[in-house]
């Protein structure tokens, strides 16, 4: 039989990454990257220049389209193959990333006559302005003693399907009522490549509340919160819900020209970003902690047994592998605090050194925070930034830094913001490892640990584990790509479990990340400091983080 093909294709926070992977060894032979054209939407909307109000993160719709029509034909002229051996396509998501759409299946953002209303734009998986929600629903789960809540570790966060559909109610009940469905935007593109809503049951479980076996929360539990969202599970996320690698339909002959591959190209279900990666790093059994490392932070690990782990973002049954139970956790920005600070926060001599040497500002930065030993910076941070997403689970929190002094540099700066991502990241595998869920080994894959060996060197010193690494560039993209040759099938060149593709495709380097025993030491003692002030400013003993943010809102109002 001739060389098989499968596209993979990654919507990332700021953009969509493709990759041609060949199926007989997962080498990928071409790979392109679209940056989204309106970016995250986080300040105006686009034409109306309504303000969005802080903690919104909005995306356009038809910038998910711009990643189809550009990458897919950009890798497949790249690679010379031809569109006929290209036998499956697979697609990853941010998640939750949520968009009303009508009964044709359009975002209400296309039509015209609602794009000034922030609500009816695509809430990307950073919003954070339906904490309100968020706590409500919390009080009233744990006050009826719902069965589901566990499973989250005890808190539904704002970033889910629930609290923005909610906030959507709240702020804009018309809007709400002309939304026919609630989609996750990877089951909305889905729908664009084959004219088929098919929802997978990775999103649905993780970002939806979903079950396997119960479905979703039942109509009381939404009638006690609100007794307009009784009908919401049966109507707006009504529809079915499909396990990871199924085939959610073919290619349209309309997709097909605007994409250049064959109509009756079997499509996969949608994935989460983070779950995909997984199979792409070859973890198809658990005990081995995979971290997708990007603008965000998300931990995910394989078990066996259904343990609740305070501040879990979810543990789903064939979450992430079949006959799993699937782990998440996360931290809601990691690259994001690094993008923050070299936007943000380093003074003028810092850009203009780095421009004169020829490098990028991080890089200035790596290069010389990478002198300092462990604890000599004198500095410690919380790295709240975009809030805390496990173990706390609280988008109210900010960040924090200790230790500044008069002497204190741009590099000091930036080392205690990696170090302070490492020790969030110790927090979670402690809390797992606590909790009963063991995590043997570590593997990272995402942006981060292609573009910073600083950091992850920290993370190796930090956690006191070696840290193997994916050997792809586009590692979730990789396992979506796996995925779609698992929906084409391996009559026709795929594979028939998600197991088997990993197994042919899966890479990581032979290079990995060791912890230096004289950095563990120290990083011990940091991380007991760490841990204190974890506590104190996130556990209630001063609130003072909430009331500087309460006292903003009153400002800006
Ligand atoms: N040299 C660097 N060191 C640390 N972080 C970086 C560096 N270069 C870029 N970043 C951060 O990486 C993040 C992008 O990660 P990536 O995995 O490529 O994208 P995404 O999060 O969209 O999947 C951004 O938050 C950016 O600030
Ligand atoms: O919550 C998520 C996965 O469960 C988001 O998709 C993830 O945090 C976004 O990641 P990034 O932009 O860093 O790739």
């Amino acid at each position: 039989m001739s060389k098989t093909y499968a596209i993979g294709i990654d919507y990332g926070t700021e953009s969509g990454r493709a990759v041609l992977v060949d199926l007989a060894d997962g080498m990928e032979v071409a790979d392109h990257v679209t940056e989204y054209p309106h970016g995250v939407i986080d300040e105006r909307l686009p034409g109306s220049g309504v303000r969005l109000e802080h903690d919104w993160a909005l995306q356009h719709p038809g910038d998910y389209l711009e990643v189809l029509r550009r990458s897919v034909p950009e890798v497949i002229r790249r690679s010379g193959v031809q569109p006929e051996e290209v036998i499956g396509i697979g697609i990853d998501f941010t998640a939750c990333t949520m968009l009303p759409v009508d009964a044709s299946g359009a975002p209400l953002c296309f039509d015209p006559s609602l794009q000034a209303n922030p609500h009816s734009w695509v809430k990307l998986w950073k919003h954070h302005a339906a904490q309100a929600e968020a706590s409500r629903i919390n009080e009233v789960a744990a006050a009826r003693g719902e069965a589901f809540l566990p499973r989250y570790g005890g808190k539904i966060s704002s970033e889910w399907m629930l609290a923005k559909a909610w906030q959507i109610l709240n702020e804009a009940p018309d809007l709400y009522e002309r939304t026919d469905l609630f989609l996750e935007a990877a089951d909305w593109v889905v729908y664009q490549l084959t004219g088929r809503i098919a929802r997978n049951s990775c999103t649905a479980g993780y970002k939806a509340n979903w079950h396997k076996r119960e479905g979703y929360p039942d109509s009381a539990f939404f009638k006690a919160l609100d007794p307009r969202l009784e009908p919401l599970a049966a109507t707006k996320l009504r529809g079915g819900i499909f396990p990871l690698g199924t085939r959610a339909g073919t290619l349209t002959e309309a997709m097909a020209a605007q994409t250049g591959l064959r109509p009756g190209t079997a499509v996969a279900v949608g994935n989460v970003d983070a779950h995909a990666a997984v199979p792409g790093v070859g973890v198809v059994t658990p005990g081995k902690l995979v971290m997708a490392m990007g603008t965000s932070i998300c931990h995910m690990l394989l078990g066996t047994e259904e343990k609740h782990i305070e501040g879990m973002c979810g543990v789903v049954e064939d979450g992430i592998i079949p006959g799993y139970l699937g782990y998440e956790a996360g931290q809601s920005a990691v690259g994001d605090i690094f993008a923050w600070y070299v936007e943000q926060g380093v003074p003028a001599y810092v850009r203009d050194a780095a421009a004169q040497e020829g490098t990028g500002i991080h890089e200035w930065l790596e290069r010389r925070a990478a002198a300092y030993r462990p604890g000599e910076t004198g500095l410690l941070a919380l790295d709240w930034w975009n809030g805390n997403r496990s173990v706390l689970v609280d988008t109210d929190l900010t960040g924090l830094i200790v230790g500044y002094t008069l002497q204190t540099k741009p590099e000091e700066v930036y080392r205690a913001l990696l170090e302070a991502t490492a020790f969030g990241t110790r927090k979670i595998i402690e809390a797992f490892q606590d909790g009963g869920v063991p995590v043997e080994q570590l593997y990272a894959c995402g942006g981060l640990p292609q573009r910073n060996r600083l950091l992850m060197q920290i993370y190796a010193d930090v956690t006191n584990r070696e840290i193997k690494i994916a050997d792809s560039k586009q590692t979730p993209a990789l396992g979506a790509a796996m995925f779609g040759a698992v929906a084409a099938g391996s009559a026709a060149g795929g594979y028939d479990s998600i197991v088997d593709a990993a197994q042919r495709m899966a890479r990581v380097r032979e290079e990995t990340f060791k912890p230096i025993p004289a950095h563990v030491a120290v990083y011990d003692q940091l991380y007991a400091e760490y841990n204190r002030l974890h506590d104190y400013f996130g556990r209630g003993a001063s609130d003072v983080m909430k009331r500087l943010k309460a006292l903003r809102e009153a400002a800006l109002h």
